[in-house]
């Protein structure tokens, strides 16, 4: 790279400053509806391709911008290749276009492409025809080798031709969209004489508009700079009640989406773009982001994304091209949270999230369920979560709603794992995990069976078989209930131990639930707690198992007791 960057590259100008008389209105305005939408993927986007599209791979993303919505949708270059010739043939022909969408084509100025486009059009009920010639001043050096006035005679000499060519095909309803591509880098007061200038051969009026689109052939500047140079043209072009005034952003810069927004703002009623952003170099704006944008500040967009994956996957189809898993909105990891604050908080604010009240989930921008998104796929975890993410999974894929305490302590263990592999851990590898360090611990004492029966002064009795270092033990107890009674019954094997708290749930619904129990408990002479938990069919069954796990997994590393070692009765 270079140390003086300025020799090489030339700043923009901004538009106050090539007009001193230029005062922008469009920073307090506020998007409240959408704009008119173009798809022109079967166009900019399809051109951008190692392979354009075939023609399976055209209609499927036809019927697929159709059923998302687009009213408006540029089909081909027909002049450009057979293939986009034949298609638009196979549109109309074959009825594929439905009432309320109008199919565009785009032309080069020149006679003979133009006069295949109509043809290509031939029995259309209605069709945009879009003319372009650059204006830039580069392009008016180095590619057509003439001045601005060769460049206007272009356009106005090509506007006549496609205004006599609509005549003779008069059963078609034609609406005119005119560019001046590259109208980033086109001095304004040119741009706008160019357009005038073909707006005088076309006269269109407000109940029959034409279309003039200022594209961003290449994002030159910041979006505030495109968002100026809109202004401008939509206060100062000439026959404006008669034009729909349409944008068309690149994203050279990674500023797209912006420079669409602002242009919005600034006065452009319609916009140009691709799904995900597919389209020339960095793409076209990205149709999909702009949309679910304004549908997050709570404005229709008229676009349905309700199965994003769905339209992921065909576009991928037809492009031929992988969508970016950090894409806003489609993106496999963008309704992800790995790190551990970030799921504490998701988690607390899908908790307390209403369905029918105002979107509060922190991190979240947009209910990924509007998209067709599941949340099984909002936390996932890694050595960077914490017990919020966790517990998150467990509860929605396995159905374990832990105490909080447990789920600080079964954190650790995860952590242990992911410190030590690196890797990411699926809901069923925490469910083995939960499972291996809670429930399938045999040792020191394995449960075998027990029964209970009523002791005297209404207390709880208990007979309980275990299996101690291979011997069975029948130990009985007493207590104030089951929980009681089993802790005194292995307090007699020499097991001591104090529950402090107690829960339980069931764990699925129907003939198959379960009772999953979870007790907290204290050993003397240890430090802090430990929680037990069981599983079973039957509640009393899964409460004595959590005693059970709990002396087990407080007896780790410790000397198995004097009495736990006496022989079998
Ligand atoms: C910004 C955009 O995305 S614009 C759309 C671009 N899309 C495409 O180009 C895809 C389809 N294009 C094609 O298949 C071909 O380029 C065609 C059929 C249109 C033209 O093919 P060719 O006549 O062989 O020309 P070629 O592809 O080399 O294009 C360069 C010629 O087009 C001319 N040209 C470029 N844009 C325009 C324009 N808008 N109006 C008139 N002429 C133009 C150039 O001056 C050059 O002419 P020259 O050969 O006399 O120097
Ligand atoms: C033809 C025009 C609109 C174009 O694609 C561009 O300038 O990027």
């Amino acid at each position: 790279m270079l140390k003086n960057p300025a020799a090489k590259y030339r700043p923009f100008t901004p538009v106050h400053v090539t007009d001193p008389t230029f005062a922008r209105t469009w920073p307090d305005q506020v998007i409240a509806r959408p704009p008119i939408w173009m798809s022109t993927d079967l166009r900019d986007g399809n051109q951008a391709l190692f392979e354009p599209m075939d023609a399976e791979r055209k209609m499927r993303m036809f019927k697929t911008l159709v059923a998302i919505g687009f009213k408006e949708i540029e089909v081909a270059f027909p002049s450009a290749s057979q293939t986009d010739f034949d298609f638009v043939r196979e549109l109309i022909e074959g009825g594929h276009i439905p009432d309320d969408v109008t199919i565009e084509v785009l032309t080069q100025a020149r006679d003979h492409l133009i006069r295949r486009t109509f043809e290509s059009l031939r029995g259309a009920r209605r069709a945009i025809v879009h003319l372009y010639n650059a204006t830039a001043p580069n392009f008016r050096r180095i590619v057509f080798d003439t001045d601005q006035a060769g460049v206007k005679a272009i356009a106005i000499e090509h506007a006549r031709l496609i205004r006599d060519c609509a005549a003779t095909q008069p059963d078609t309803e034609w609406v005119f969209q005119y560019s001046p591509e590259v109208f980033t880098g086109t001095e304004l007061d040119f741009a706008r004489e160019v357009c005038d200038a073909v707006t005088e051969v076309w006269q269109p009026t407000p109940e029959r508009k034409c279309i003039i689109n200022l594209p961003a052939t290449v994002e030159m500047g910041t979006p505030n700079y495109y968002a100026d140079q809109i202004e401008w043209m939509h206060t100062r072009l000439a026959r404006r009640d008669s034009i729909i005034l349409s944008v068309h952003p690149h994203n050279d810069r990674g500023c797209a989406v912006a420079a669409a927004e602002l242009a919005v703002m600034a006065g452009a009623d319609r916009v140009e773009g691709c799904l995900f952003g597919n389209g020339e170099r960095t793409g076209n704006v990205d149709v999909v982001t702009l949309a679910l944008n304004l549908y997050s500040q709570g404005v229709d967009p008229g676009l349905d994304f309700s199965r994003i994956n769905d339209v992921a996957r065909t576009v991928e189809h037809c492009t031929q091209l992988p969508i970016h898993p950090r894409h806003p909105y489609v993106g496999d990891l963008v309704f992800t949270a790995f790190s551990g604050s970030h799921q504490d908080a998701i988690k607390k604010g899908l908790a307390v999230q209403q369905a029918d009240a105002i979107w509060e989930v922190p991190y979240l921008p947009i209910d990924p369920a509007d998209v067709g998104r599941t949340y099984d796929s909002i936390i996932r975890v890694n050595s960077q979560s914490g017990k919020g993410g966790i517990a998150y999974l467990l509860e929605t894929e396995v159905g374990l709603v832990m105490p909080r305490r447990l789920q600080v302590e079964f954190s650790g263990a995860v952590q242990r794992i992911t410190d030590a592999t690196g890797g990411e851990m699926t809901a069923s590898a925490l469910w083995q995990v939960f499972s291996r360090e809670y429930l399938e611990a045999t040792a020191p004492v394995r449960y075998v069976g027990h029964h209970l029966f009523e002791a005297a002064q209404e207390r709880q009795g208990i007979a309980l078989t275990v299996d101690i270092g291979g011997a069975t033990r029948e130990l009985r107890g007493e207590g104030n209930g089951p929980i009681d009674a089993t802790v005194d019954a292995l307090r007699q094997a020499g097991f001591d131990a104090a529950v402090q708290h107690y829960e339980e749930h069931s764990l699925g619904k129907g003939a198959d639930a379960r009772a999953v129990a979870y007790v907290e408990m204290t050993v003397p002479g240890r430090p802090g707690a430990t929680f037990g938990v069981g599983v079973h069919g039957n509640i009393i069954t899964a409460s004595v198992l959590a005693v059970v796990s709990g002396i087990n997994r407080s007896q780790a590393g410790a000397a198995v007791p004097a009495a736990a070692q006496a022989s079998a009765p």
